[in-house]
């Protein structure tokens, strides 16, 4: 099948070579010339701007936008939306606001462009292990796109079968669901997002505790010099809490134990703010989550250990490299 995609940073790029490896066929842009460049280097199409890439497509067309959530991806739909025609898809795939979804997909539904949004989990791994999607639109046009979604998603690998979904939808275990109507698939990526700031708090937390056993605060026979990368590596095989952010924590502890590639000052880019306020919204006592997002906030005023670890696993799943944190703009 055919797709367009705009964006090609760390998660545009590699979707582009997925689909590309998969048998599809990619027409791509992004403001970077070296990224379109290295991307047709690798079986994609380049397109000169948005409307080369639109005008590269056979109607009906699906244009994939995997841009920063807020102005950089309002400013490409809207701009796409102009040069498509009724009957084509524009997809969100990355972290968007998901009111914002809902007002797209009513105003582009005005000009006969469907709106599809997909919050797309599995970062700078997802070459290779594949996308979890979280898809919201109409269902023709999902259904449509299915192809793309099949080629993306991780498959079912050498997960075993959950007892009792024999009779449910089968795409789910290979990594890709259906969530509802416009904005829905974004609302569950946030509310994703929202659980891993918890469980990275949990760990980096954890961890400090670990770590700071050999203070000399304490008496001197309870005081222990524990190895974090052995136990985070210990704690991969069999335990309770093993999970990718732990194997993520294995990683980063085995390059460098002291973490001191970190400052420990925790970025943030909306996702977990909104979870809070949707927990607000609902009057949900989410006690964990509002405290990792506050956690991050002050992680920007000092740094601890267990914030270096959390900046470690930004690193490890996104590629997120650590930056002077600004306020999050409204999109
Ligand atoms: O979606 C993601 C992981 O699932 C992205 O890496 C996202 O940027 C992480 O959120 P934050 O930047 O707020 O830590």
């Amino acid at each position: 099948m055919q797709l367009g995609i705009v964006g090609l940073g760390r998660m545009g790029g590699n979707i582009a070579r997925r689909l590309t490896r998969a048998g599809h066929s990619c027409v791509v842009w992004d403001r970077n010339e070296a990224a379109v460049s290295d991307l047709a280097a690798d079986g994609s199409t380049g397109a000169a701007g948005l409307e080369d890439l639109v005008g590269k497509l056979d109607a009906p067309r699906a244009v994939w936008v995997m841009l920063p959530a807020g102005a950089p991806t309002e400013q490409t739909v809207n701009a796409l939306a102009a040069v498509m025609e009724p009957g084509d898809v524009i997809i969100d795939g990355g972290n968007s606001f998901y009111k914002d979804d809902i007002r797209r997909a009513a105003s582009l539904r005005e000009k006969g462009i469907v709106y599809v949004d997909v919050g797309t989990s599995g970062g700078v791994w997802g070459l290779e292990r594949g996308y979890c999607m979280m898809i919201g639109g109409e269902k023709a046009s999902v259904d449509r796109l299915d192809p793309i979604f099949a080629a993306l998603a991780p498959g079912r690998g050498e997960i075993p079968a959950t007892p009792g979904r024999e009779s449910r939808d089968h795409r789910v275990e290979q990594g890709y669901l259906h969530t509802g109507p416009a904005g829905s698939g974004h609302f569950v990526k946030m509310i994703h997002n929202g659980i891993e700031y918890g469980m990275m708090q949990a760990y980096a937390e954890g961890f400090e505790i670990l770590k700071r056993k050999d203070s000399t605060e304490l008496p001197e026979n309870e005081r222990y010099s524990l190895d974090m990368a052995d136990i985070a590596e210990v704690w991969r095989r069999g335990s309770v809490v093993s999970s990718w952010l732990l194997d993520l924590c294995a990683i980063a502890l085995a390059k460098n134990e002291t973490l001191s590639d970190f400052s420990g000052a925790v970025a943030d880019s909306g996702e977990g703010r909104w979870t809070v306020m949707a927990a607000i919204e609902e009057a949900v006592s989410a006690e964990v989550l509002s405290a990792a997002l506050y956690t991050r906030f002050r992680s920007r005023q000092d740094h601890t250990f267990g914030e270096k670890l959390l900046s470690a696993m930004r690193f490890q799943f996104g590629g997120h490299v650590e930056q002077p944190v600004t306020p999050v703009k409204e999109g």
